[in-house]
């Protein structure tokens, strides 16, 4: 595979693609609103995060914030955590989904390996919304119950949750593919009062039946109070082992048009609670606000992602990761959303191609992983796909190589926008992105988000250019969580994020800012590498196995052996019908020789079964370092939030085998 130099000039915007953009409709309302002027991104940038409250401020007025009552501060403390945004007013996030829309024009595609392509008007999304609304009343649902939903990505669950936010709920949801154990230890920490789920759900062509897990579920949860089902797999469950079950239908069916009520809550009042699993304990239930996620949301999408009413925008996600949150707020911008469940790989990997063209897609955004593994696959989707719509693919997970970058032009569409983009589930967003105004240089994420202050820090807490640190935020951002759910005293939130910067934020990834102010993402800072004092990134390390193509993936990990010295074991799982020769161990080692270092050549390769990944595609590299290091799978994993969690048996035997050599 060719090597595309990181830092590569590979596109660059028109002017009229720039006049067009949102970013600078929004310039020129400042220069008319508020005599700002603002000559590019980068100056624009620096304004927005040395003067937070005038550039949030300017967002409320420019997005056009309903609220029952003015806000009083804008901020009322730089001090993290405890920073408290726009006290005073009263928002509803559901409300702002709903403002002028064009109630005829399609509000969601969804298809499915189940269903067919289907388009839902905002008008149908707008009843059906009021009638859940009513249905969830008549349940006793008021502001600060929690419904959680055990949903696939489906056109209900998103008005299940707009219904909840609507009312000043509380909304949770986990995917149908997370294990029993997993989803209780979700679910049962926010003690809810109603949950919604389907039956089952197909992925690769199989049905996977979830009724006994759900009956499980509902067994484990005292404060459940009705269940609403979603014959889904099967259009005729019966949901029979279940108790107080309302039928979607019975739910949504109303024989008149409604009107939504919408209820309308303090700004940092709770929106959802989103869970990140750690490596030990009980999933973090990180809570995010109503009117933090809008105001961040209409940020991020109206100016990142440059989308509007003329928009179709995806993303492969699944309901139990945050960019389904983030996908489900393209509605805010009055973008169709598209919405896909199922196997994005089956029946091969040509599939969301086609979906593209079929969706007549403007936004595709996916992980990082799929663009490289269609990349590895040999895909050329512009010889079979019309693909004359899309103008931008996203991608996010992790970071995405310069040759996937390259491969997207060469093989997709050579005049794309290419957005790499960073953030996760802390604060639901992405805080360094792409921006349509500016170039896409190989390997690089555009920018650093507006009003998101973010630093790469040396180990002594200063900020550098041009240097690998820790990424860090400096100052508030609306989306950080308010609190973690039932940590009264705030000791697990601060141990989260503010235990090695006092007062600043960090985020657990090994950033480079670049003198041109575009960004480098090396992977997780606790899983980089580590030889003789100098750190690199896990992704470094990828991307020069990357370049060998009997490799399908790998996994390396960092153990110090207490001497200042450590061993750096690589795992490779190996393409089909492919083996782990010397030849190849010898030209693996040779690639990360060149393109990264001679130390960081690892002490030995081994070729796996299969690599331990997240339902979210995310390799498990700390985990795995922990079983090497002889902890057991339950103290360093929860199993249940894995894709393939047999995948670690592997690495268990190999640390007993070579703890006793
Ligand atoms: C936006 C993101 O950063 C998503 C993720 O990697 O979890």
């Amino acid at each position: 595979m060719a090597r595309t130099e990181e830092g590569t000039l590979l596109w660059e915007p028109s002017e009229k693609r720039k006049q067009n953009s949102n970013i600078y409709d929004y310039m020129n309302w400042l220069k008319k609103h508020k005599d700002l002027h603002f000559d590019n991104y980068h100056s624009l940038w620096k304004w927005s995060v040395d003067e937070l409250e005038l550039f949030w401020a300017s967002l409320w007025d420019y997005f056009q914030i309903q609220s029952k009552e003015d806000y009083q501060t804008v901020l009322t403390s730089h001090e993290m955590p405890g920073a408290n945004w726009f006290t005073g007013s009263k928002i509803n996030y559901t409300e702002h989904i709903f403002q002028n829309r064009d109630r005829h024009k399609p509000a969601i595609i969804h298809t499915s390996e189940l269903r067919d392509q289907t388009e839902i008007s905002w008008d149908q999304l707008y009843q059906d919304t009021a009638a859940l609304q009513l249905t969830l009343k008549y349940l006793g649902v008021e502001k600060g119950d929690r419904i959680v939903a055990y949903v696939a990505n489906i056109y209900e669950s998103v008005v299940a949750f707009l219904a909840t936010a609507s009312l000043g709920a509380i909304w949770s949801s986990a995917s149908p593919d997370f294990g029993t154990q997993s989803v209780i230890d979700r679910f049962k920490q926010i003690e809810p009062k109603v949950m919604v789920t389907v039956d089952g759900y197909r992925y690769s062509g199989k049905d996977f039946d979830r009724t006994s897990v759900v009956e499980n579920i509902q067994s484990e949860l005292p404060t459940l109070e009705a269940t609403i089902a979603i014959p889904y797999l099967n259009e005729n469950a019966t949901f029979d082992g279940l108790k107080n079950v309302t039928s979607w239908k019975h739910a949504v069916t109303s024989k008149r048009e409604l009107t939504l009520n919408f209820e309308r809550v303090p700004f940092n009042d709770p929106l959802w609670v989103l869970f990140s699993s750690g490596t030990t304990g009980k999933p973090k239930p990180i809570v995010q606000s109503q009117g933090g996620i809008l105001m961040e949301h209409l940020k991020a999408l109206t100016f990142h992602a440059d989308l509007d009413e003329s928009d179709r925008f995806f993303w492969f996600t699944t309901t139990g990761w945050m960019m389904w949150n983030f996908l489900v707020g393209g509605l805010l911008t009055g973008s169709t959303i598209i919405l896909y469940d199922g196997n994005p790989g089956y029946p091969d990997k040509k599939m969301l191609w086609k979906m593209a063209e079929q969706t007549k897609m403007t936004v595709f955004g996916t992980s990082a992983s799929y663009i490289t593994a269609c990349m590895k696959d040999g895909l050329v989707p512009k010889e079979e796909f019309n693909l004359q719509h899309l103008k931008n693919i996203s991608s996010t997970g992790s970071p995405l190589p310069p040759e996937g970058f390259q491969w997207c032009y060469d093989n997709v569409k050579d005049d794309l926008w290419i957005a790499s983009s960073s953030g996760g589930t802390d604060v639901c967003t992405a805080f360094i992105l792409g921006a349509p105004i500016l170039p896409v240089y190989a390997g690089e994420l555009q920018c650093r988000g507006l009003g998101a202050k973010i630093e790469s820090f040396t180990d002594e807490g200063k900020p550098a250019i041009n240097v690998v640190g820790e990424l860090v935020l400096t100052e508030p951002f609306p989306s950080m969580p308010i609190y973690f759910w039932n940590d009264k005293d705030g000791s697990r939130l601060h141990d989260s994020y503010f235990d090695v910067f006092p007062g600043i934020w960090r985020h657990g990834d090994y950033l480079k800012v670049t003198d041109r102010d575009t960004c480098v993402i090396y992977g997780r800072s606790d899983a980089t590498i580590n030889r003789g004092g100098i750190r690199i990134g896990t992704s470094e390390i990828y991307r020069a196995v990357d370049q060998v193509s009997a490799v399908a993936d790998s996994l390396i990990v960092d153990i110090p052996d207490g001497d200042g010295d450590s061993s750096v074991p690589l795992f490779v799982l190996m393409k089909e019908n492919t083996e782990l020769t010397d030849d190849i161990k010898q030209a693996i080692k040779k690639q990360i020789r060149t393109q990264c270092s001679p130390r960081h050549v690892p002490t030995a390769i081994y070729s796996v079964p299969d690599l331990p990944k997240t339902l979210n595609g995310k390799k498990l590299e700390i985990p795995v370092k922990k079983i090497l290091k002889g902890k057991s799978v339950k103290k360093v994993v929860n199993q249940g939030s894995l894709s393939n969690p047999s995948s670690l048996d592997y690495f268990v035997e190999f640390a007993k085998k070579h703890q006793k050599a």
